[in-house]
């Protein structure tokens, strides 16, 4: 038996899931709501919200000195960095406040400290004064999140290794910043940091950058990355890391031509994430994890143990905040009694933000033909919208996914200026399961981006 006993137990506090305990307290439930780090999890403290605004910095920076395209005088342009973390700071603070003045609630105890299973139904929390607290509830939901993988390549113990927080507190430019990883971090901080001024070398094991998107669409990424002075190594495997003096380092790569060897100021290591699982031991009450540490949920969120849920980026499968915020509605809907709500057939959104940045909804053209489906694809560059030529935005591409028999949209990429809202206008017409035609000849307004989705669909009957 554990010494206190609440209704339901939520173990971490993100923006994604920041209203489940709230809504359950406020049907009545006595709710414990635990917390090792800072309120709001990864997306407010260390994720979207610090990184997109350091991202919206750089691309100030990038426009300032397209000014003269556009027949604007500007001067040199250099980066503060210490400004633009200054600027960073307040906007995490803030969003750190508002989730705080929310928590209050009737029936809600929040407790700080880091929760750990003995059992089924019962959690240990370390407190931060030594104390601990054992408490037992009959729901439990679990919703740690995770943090970013190691790097263990030989040496990484005896240089600097920056991490997708630590290299948001620089005061400093690198002079030249190394990036281990091609992913969505990767990108968007090397993209931000050559903006500000560094040299960027992005290393990545995969063949191509971003490797869950159709290759056209890596290869147009790598275009655009390296017309900005990017130098992008792939399938380049990185095998050891040493001081090369005059506080910089050197890494050495595998490539298919042998061996090479980078010089830099800075690394980054920006190669994926692992769940906060061990802390937690799952094990103990029995619940069961993935090969990797994840831990296993159907599609009502259920871990192997009834009653005991897992929600966000800890139950793997794509991380995203909006994803943590639709589990949220599913475990509100069903802990609430308000239906059955499911993870199935749940269309699934992302914008990397990148400039221009890659809206992406659905499926890819390479997994349709890896389901053997009948498609057929849309593509549209960029330099055809008009509303991208007058902006002087061009660069990239729009791409649809059609089922050739039902003509329903599957899936689409916008690489391009406001790709991310562009492709929203997709998935909402996937979401209405509007026919390919409807978009091809609605009214949009002239002359938006939007516009350009009747061209993309309309160049289908040109086909
Ligand atoms: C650099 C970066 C940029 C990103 N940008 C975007 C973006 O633009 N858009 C987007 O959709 N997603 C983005 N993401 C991903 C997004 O941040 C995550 O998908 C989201 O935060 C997942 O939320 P979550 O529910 O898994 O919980 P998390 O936000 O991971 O929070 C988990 C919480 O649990 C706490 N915790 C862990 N273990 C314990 C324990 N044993 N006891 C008590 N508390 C514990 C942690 O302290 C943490 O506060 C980004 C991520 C990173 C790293
Ligand atoms: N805009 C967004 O929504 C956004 C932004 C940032 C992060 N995120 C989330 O955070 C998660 C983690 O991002 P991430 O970029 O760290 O992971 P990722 O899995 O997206 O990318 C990691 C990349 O590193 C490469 N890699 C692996 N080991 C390597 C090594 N030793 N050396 C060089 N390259 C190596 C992989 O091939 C892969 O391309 C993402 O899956 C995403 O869901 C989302």
């Amino acid at each position: 038996m554990a010494d206190e006993s609440y209704d339901v137990m939520v173990i971490g506090t993100s923006q994604g899931g920041r209203f489940l305990p709230i809504d359950l307290a406020k049907a009545g439930r006595k709710v414990a709501l635990v917390e090792r780090g800072h309120l709001g999890g990864v997306c407010v403290n260390s994720g979207c919200t610090p990184t997109k605004t350091m991202v919206a910095s750089a691309r100030a920076a990038h426009q300032a000195r397209r000014g003269a395209e556009y027949g604007v005088r500007t001067g040199p342009v250099s980066v503060d960095l210490a400004a633009v973390r200054e600027r960073k700071r307040a906007m995490v603070a803030g969003a750190r406040e508002n989730y705080a003045s929310r928590l209050p609630q009737d029936g809600l105890d929040l407790i700080e400290g880091e929760a750990r299973f003995t059992g089924p139904k019962t959690v240990e929390i370390a407190l931060p004064d030594g104390g601990t607290r054992e408490i037992g509830a009959p729901v439990i939901v679990i919703d740690t999140g995770t943090r970013p993988r190691q790097l263990t390549i030989s040496g990484a113990q005896s240089v600097p290794v920056l991490d997708s927080t630590s290299i948001m507190e620089l005061g400093e430019l690198p002079e030249h910043l190394i990036i281990l990883g091609g992913g969505y971090i990767g990108l968007e901080f090397g993209q931000m940091f050559r903006r500000f001024g560094s040299e960027v070398t992005i290393v990545q094991t995969g063949p191509r950058l971003l490797m869950r998107e159709d290759d056209d669409v890596s290869d147009e990424v790598a275009t655009l990355l390296r017309d900005e002075g990017i130098t992008v190594l792939t399938s380049a495997t990185p095998e050891r890391v040493e001081e090369a003096g005059g506080g910089r380092m050197r890494l050495t790569v595998r490539t298919p031509d042998g061996e090479r060897r980078v010089e830099g100021s800075h690394l980054l290591s920006a190669i994926g994430r692992v769940p906060n699982t061990e802390a937690l031991t799952p094990v103990a009450a029995g619940i069961r994890l993935s090969d990797n540490g994840f831990i296993e949920v159907d599609e009502y969120l259920e871990t192997s143990v009834p009653g005991v849920y897992a929600m966000g980026d800890v139950k793997g499968g794509p991380a995203f905040t909006h994803l943590s915020f639709d589990d949220y509605r599913i475990l509100r809907t069903n802990l609430l009694g308000q239906g059955k709500a499911s993870t199935r057939d749940r269309i699934v959104p992302y914008t990397v933000f990148i400039d221009p940045q890659l809206g992406r909804v659905g499926m890819t053209e390479r997994q349709a033909a890896e389901q053997n489906r009948s498609v057929r694809v849309a593509k549209l560059p960029m330099s055809a919208v008009i509303r991208a030529l007058e902006t002087g935005e061009t660069r990239g591409f729009m791409k649809a996914v059609i089922d050739a028999d039902t003509q329903q949209i599957l899936g689409a990429a916008v690489l391009g200026t406001e790709g991310g809202e562009i492709m929203t206008i997709i998935q909402v017409a996937m979401l209405g399961e509007l026919p390919y035609p409807a978009m091809a000849n609605a009214v949009f307004t002239h002359p938006l981006l939007a516009e350009g989705l009747n061209t993309l669909f309309m160049s289908l009957d040109a086909q």
